[in-house]
C-alpha cells in the first residue's frame, strides 16, 4: 500500500502523541472551577478498539474498480475497512464523539491514491461512468463536517486521497511564485520551500496534518495572515479535474475578468472538482523572526490596541490578543515556573495588581515580527507606543517563545478533554471594528444561555487574531462535561446559540474552518436567500448529477 501518512483513526494527530497536565501544576484546579471536572479522580476511557467498529459491506461494483485500478494502479485501490474508517470524517467534536463512539453511519466504500493528475482525470473518469460520487481528501483535519458521505447515499462513494500529490513542481524566483502538488502537507511542503529559501508563510493550527488542496478548499487562515494573507490570498492559480477536462487558472496578480472562477473554487469543498496543483505566493525565508508578549488590562483596550496597530504603518505577521478568560487558561497551561521566573512573575502580577489590574480582565497578547532587522525594530517600535497608549504592558519574547513551541500540540487537549467526557471545542467568526466586542458579549451571554438550558457548567473563552482593515477574527474555545444519554443534542445546543449569536451580531458563520455540514443551516442568514440560490445554481450546473462531495455548504 502506499506511504501517505494519516492521522489516528479515532482521534487528533499521531497515536503516542497526548496532552499531560501533571507538569502543568494550574490546570487541574483551572479545569475543575471552569467545568467542575477533576482531573485526578475521573474515570478516564479506554482508546477504542477497531475490531469493534461496524461498518457495512462496501459498494464496489467490480467493473468500477477494474476502471479504478486501471487508472491509478492495482495497489493503490482499496475497499479496506480501517482505510474507510480513516477515510469517513474529518476532526470535528462531533466526528471524534461519533468514531468513539463507534458510530458510522456510512463510510466510503472505495480508497484510491492517484499519483498524478492523469490519475486523478482517470479516476473521474470512471467515476462518472458508474454514476459513483467523488469526494477529495487532503489530510481530514476540517472541523465543519467537509468529508462525511450522506448516510442515505446508495452511489457508490470514491474517497480520492490526494496524498501521493506532494511535490514541490517549480519556483518562479522572479515572480515570488511556486507550483505545488495539492497533496502536500504543510511540514513537506514548507521543507521543500525552505530548501531553496523561500517560505509560503500559511501555518494554521492544523499545519501538521492538512494540505494545500485541503486549504484552498475550505478558505483556510494561518496565524501569520497578517503578513503572509489568508489562503485566498496567497493562492493565484490552479488546476481542478472536472468531468469534462480540466479547469485552469493562471497565476495572474490579479484580473478583472468578471465572476471570479479563482474564487468560486476557493472553498468549494470538493463540490467543483479536485484541485490537483496550485501556484501560490511565496516569500524568501525572513532574516529574523520574534514573537513578544503584552499584557492589557483588559479587553476593551486590548481590542482597542489591535485596531490601532492594524491602522498603523506596523506590519506585524501575527496580531493576537487574548480575553481575560483565556488569558486565565494559557497561564494556567503553563509548565511549573520556578526559581529566579517564579519570582518575576508573581513580582509582576502583583506590580499590576497594585496598579488596580484585575487578574480575570487580563489580557495577553503576543505580536510577530518578521523580516530585516531593521524592519524588525522599526515595526516593534510603532507596536510599542501604540501598546503604552493604550495602558499595554511589553513582557519581552519569553512567553512568544513558549507559544511558538506549543502552539501546534494544542489540539490534543480535545482528544484528553474527551477521554473524560468533556466535550472542548471552537467557533470562529469575523466582523468589522465596530461590532466586534459586541459579537464577544453576545456570544458570551449565547453561551452561558444554553449552559443554562442543558443544565451544565460550561467555559467559553476567546482571542482575536487575523486583523484585517475593517476588523477582525475572533475564535472562540467552549467546553463542558456532556451527559451519557445526549452529548451530541447537548453541544448541538451550545454550538448552535453561538453560531447565531455570530448572525445576530453582525459576523459571519465562519472565517477559515469553512461550511460543511457543520454551518451550512446559517448559511442563507450569512450570504442571503438570493446569496445561496445563486450558489445553488452553480452547484448545480457544474455538477448535475451530484458526484462531487455532494450536499456540502449547501445540503
Ligand atoms: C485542531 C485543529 C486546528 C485547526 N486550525 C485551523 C487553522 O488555524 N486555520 C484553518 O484555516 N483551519 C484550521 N483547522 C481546520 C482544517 O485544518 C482546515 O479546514 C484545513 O484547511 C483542511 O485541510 P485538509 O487537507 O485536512 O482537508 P480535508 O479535511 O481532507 O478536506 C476538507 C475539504 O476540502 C476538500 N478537499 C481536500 N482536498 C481537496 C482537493 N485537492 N481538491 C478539492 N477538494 C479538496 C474535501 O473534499 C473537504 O470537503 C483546524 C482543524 C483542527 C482539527
Amino acid at each position: 500500500m502506499t506511504d501517505v501518512k494519516h492521522m489516528k483513526w479515532w482521534g487528533w494527530g499521531v497515536d503516542g502523541v497526548a496532552f499531560h497536565h501533571e507538569d502543568k501544576p494550574g490546570f487541574a484546579p483551572f479545569v475543575k472551577k471552569a467545568v467542575g471536572l477533576d482531573l485526578w479522580t475521573a474515570e478516564r476511557t479506554e482508546k477504542p478498539d477497531f475490531a469493534d467498529v461496524q461498518v457495512a459491506e462496501p459498494i464496489a461494483p467490480a467493473a468500477l474498480l477494474a476502471e479504478l485500478k486501471t487508472a491509478v494502479g492495482d495497489e493503490n485501490v482499496t475497499t479496506d475497512k480501517l482505510e474507510r474508517v480513516v477515510h469517513t470524517f474529518g476532526k470535528s467534536l462531533r466526528d471524534l464523539v461519533r468514531i468513539r463512539a463507534l458510530k458510522i453511519d456510512r463510510a466510503p466504500d472505495i480508497v484510491v491514491y492517484p499519483a498524478d493528475e492523469d490519475a486523478v482525470a482517470g479516476v473521474v473518469k470512471a467515476a462518472v461512468a458508474a454514476g459513483a460520487v467523488l469526494i477529495p481528501f487532503g489530510g481530514g483535519s476540517n472541523i465543519a463536517g467537509s468529508l462525511e458521505p450522506h448516510a442515505d447515499e446508495t452511489r457508490p462513494v470514491i474517497s480520492v486521497d490526494l496524498g501521493r500529490l506532494r511535490l514541490l513542481l517549480d519556483i518562479d524566483e522572479d515572480s515570488g511564485l511556486a507550483r505545488i502538488q495539492a497533496g502536500a502537507l504543510g511540514p513537506d511542503l514548507e521543507a521543500q520551500l525552505a530548501e531553496r529559501g523561500w517560505t509560503l508563510g500559511h501555518f494554521p493550527d492544523s499545519f501538521t496534518h492538512s494540505t494545500l488542496g485541503g486549504w484552498i478548499a475550505t478558505r483556510s487562515s494561518g496565524m501569520q495572515s497578517d503578513k503572509y494573507g489568508d489562503i485566498a490570498d496567497i493562492v493565484r492559480g490552479f488546476r481542478v479535474v472536472r468531468p469534462n477536462g480540466t479547469l485552469v487558472i493562471r497565476p495572474i496578480p490579479s484580473a478583472s475578468t468578471g465572476p471570479s472562477v479563482r474564487e468560486m473554487v476557493v472553498g468549494s469543498e470538493g463540490r467543483l472538482g479536485i484541485i490537483t496543483e496550485a501556484t501560490v505566493q511565496v516569500h524568501r525565508i525572513p532574516e529574523k523572526r520574534v514573537i513578544h508578549a503584552y499584557f492589557f488590562k483588559n479587553w476593551d483596550h486590548a481590542i482597542k490596541a489591535m485596531q490601532e496597530i492594524s491602522e498603523s504603518d506596523a506590519s506585524p505577521s501575527i496580531t493576537r490578543v487574548s480575553d481575560g478568560n483565556e488569558s486565565g487558561f494559557s497561564l494556567a497551561t503553563s509548565k511549573e515556573s520556578k526559581g529566579v521566573s517564579k519570582f518575576v512573575q508573581d513580582s509582576l502580577f502583583s506590580f499590576l495588581e497594585g496598579r488596580g489590574w484585575k487578574p480575570g480582565e487580563i489580557c495577553l497578547s503576543f505580536i510577530g515580527f518578521e523580516g530585516s532587522p531593521d524592519h524588525v525594530k522599526r515595526t516593534k517600535a510603532i507596536v510599542d507606543k501604540i501598546v503604552k497608549r493604550n495602558s499595554g504592558l511589553g513582557v519581552g519574547t519569553g512567553p512568544g517563545v513558549l507559544y511558538d513551541q506549543k502552539k501546534f500540540d494544542t489540539p490534543y487537549l480535545r482528544d484528553f478533554l474527551l477521554d473524560m467526557g468533556a466535550a472542548g471545542d471552537v467557533s470562529e467568526t469575523a466582523a468589522p471594528w465596530s461590532k466586534l466586542i459586541g459579537v464577544h458579549d453576545a456570544v458570551y451571554a449565547a453561551a452561558n444561555a444554553a449552559y443554562e438550558q442543558i443544565g451544565r457548567q460550561g467555559w467559553i473563552m476567546s482571542h482575536l487574531s487575523h486583523s484585517y482593515h475593517s476588523g477582525a477574527c475572533l475564535y472562540f474555545t467552549f467546553a463542558f462535561v456532556m451527559g451519557d444519554e445526549d452529548p451530541l443534542g447537548e453541544y448541538d445546543i451550545v454550538k448552535g446559540a453561538i453560531q447565531q449569536a455570530f448572525i445576530d451580531a453582525g459576523g459571519t458563520i465562519s472565517h477559515h474552518h469553512g461550511v460543511g455540514l457543520e454551518h451550512a443551516p446559517w448559511l442563507e442568514q450569512d450570504i442571503s436567500t438570493e446569496g445561496v440560490a445563486v450558489m445553488s445554481g452553480l452547484f448545480s450546473s457544474a455538477d448535475p448529477d451530484g458526484l462531487f462531495n455532494p450536499r456540502k455548504i449547501i445540503v
